[in-house]
């Protein structure tokens, strides 16, 4: 019998965890806000945006947002962002990606100051997280650590193979897992014998971005299968791993949608919870 793992009722739970801590905050007059930044007019973001703005207000914290058209330059952007790292209202910046081609990602995000980066996506915190220091992590990376926790799968000397390089999902996720204590194997849709990676694993995380790539010749019976694929097709939304054919084969996986996605939202939250408090030991605001 395969589970499967609610992904929705385990981020509502996270989130529920945080809005008590706001009103808390809240309380002794610090309300946590989010600037969300979005460029251009793709459709999917828009959608992103709007879900992650609503969890902010659902949890109590201050919607900071502001739109920009699809040729917005790089010092509009910049202008934006430093607006934002300027405001003490404003606990945590997201610039939402994809951006606009003229746009440089990697240069826009690293004008987040650390201590507002939520989305863990600055070579500052990616060198914190390196080193293990106190930083914001990634928050897919960490909704996927914080799913296998409430699920109750230990990952101390646990087996786990990550397939996916990416730097938003794979390459931190490999360094959380491996500061917890799992043995950590990396492999991608190129490696030559995936299954040879992928068998031995109690834990699978999957983040490539190819549609299908994982099914039942990649999975030992008994494993953890986790998807963090996401694919629009005319069916509807679909993951990296072929999960109707793991059925009876892993013991537990987790769907698309309604797994690791909304995780990455209550992560977000947390995030921007922990840059408050945060912020706030490095300078003090008058009550
Ligand atoms: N700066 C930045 N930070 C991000 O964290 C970021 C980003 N840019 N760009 C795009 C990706 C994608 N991403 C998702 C968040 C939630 C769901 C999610 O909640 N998905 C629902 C379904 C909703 C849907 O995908 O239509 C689910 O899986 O159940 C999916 C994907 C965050 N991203």
């Amino acid at each position: 019998m395969t589970t499967t793992i609610d992904g929705t009722r385990i981020a509502q739970r996270i989130r529920a965890q945080v809005a008590a801590k706001v009103t808390e905050a809240t309380g002794s007059g610090r309300i946590p806000g989010l600037a969300t930044v979005l460029v251009g007019d793709d459709p999917a973001s828009a959608v992103y945006v709007a879900a992650k703005r609503r969890a902010i207000r659902e949890a109590g914290m201050r919607d900071f947002h502001r739109h920009l058209p699809p040729r917005a330059t790089h010092d509009d952007v910049a202008a934006v962002i430093d607006e934002f790292a300027a405001d003490p209202h404003v606990s945590g910046i997201l610039l939402q990606l994809p951006l606009p081609p003229q746009l440089d990602a990697s240069v826009l995000i690293d004008r987040i100051p650390v201590t507002k980066d939520v989305d863990g996506l600055t070579t500052g915190s990616a060198g914190l997280l390196a080193r293990g220091e106190r930083g914001l992590r990634p928050c897919t990376p960490s909704g996927v650590i914080a799913l296998l926790d409430a699920e109750g799968i230990p990952l101390l000397g646990a087996q786990v193979a990550v397939v996916g390089w990416g730097e938003l999902v794979g390459q931190p996720l490999a360094q959380l897992l491996l500061r917890r204590g799992a043995t950590v194997s990396v492999a991608h849709e190129h490696t030559t014998d995936l299954a040879a990676v992928t068998r031995p694993a109690d834990i699978v995380v999957v983040a490539t971005g190819v549609r299908g790539l994982i099914g039942p010749e990649h999975v030992s019976p008994g494993a953890v299968v986790i998807d963090v694929g996401i694919h629009r097709t005319p069916a509807g939304l679909t993951g990296d791993v072929r999960s109707a054919e793991l059925d009876g084969i892993a013991d537990r996986i987790t769907p698309v949608p309604g797994g690791v996605g909304p995780m990455t939202i209550a992560m977000l939250m947390v995030n921007t919870l922990r840059a408050a408090q945060w912020g706030a030991e490095r300078e003090p605001v008058a009550a």
